[in-house]
């Protein structure tokens, strides 16, 4: 079965924190997420969310720091999920790849607007 490595970042400011909605055509398509992305063979979880960061929202990270790591089974492909706070950032996020995007507040994130495997996210943001 297919196995990737993916680098999230929950882009947070104050209270809020920034989604975008995954393509229909993706993998999980049509639900929101946290922008984020595969990592390349031999990137380090924050050399991904760098790129995958400024690929699709246009921000620059400064730092980040990990959260959870997530190893989750969808049935048509198994996923880890290496998810790192990023508060320091420099630009506005926005929908670079033509996506929505929109900043949310963390309490009121809803585990079924998103894959499965966020759930455990969102559970660790509503208990930090
Ligand atoms: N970015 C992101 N991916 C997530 C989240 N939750 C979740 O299950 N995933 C899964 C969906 C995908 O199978 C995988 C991310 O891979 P992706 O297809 O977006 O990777 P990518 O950005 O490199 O995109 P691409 O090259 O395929 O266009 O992780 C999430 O919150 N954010
Ligand atoms: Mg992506």
């Amino acid at each position: 079965m297919k196995q990737v490595d993916v680098a999230v970042g929950v882009v947070k400011r104050g209270t809020q924190t920034y989604v975008t909605l995954r393509s229909q055509d993706k993998h999980q398509g049509g639900k929101w997420e946290f922008p984020g992305g595969k990592k390349e063979a031999g990137e380090t979880t924050f050399d991904a969310l760098k790129r995958e960061l400024a690929e699709e929202i246009g921000i620059t990270v400064k730092s980040s720091e990990p959260l959870i790591l997530i190893e989750h089974d969808y049935g048509d492909k198994r996923v880890s999920l290496d998810v790192h706070l990023v508060e320091s950032f420099e630009g506005e996020p926005y929908g670079r790849e033509e996506q929505q995007g929109k900043w949310l507040a963390i309490n009121a994130l809803e585990p079924e607007d998103f894959p499965a495997a966020n759930a455990t996210i969102i559970d660790a943001l509503h208990n930090q």
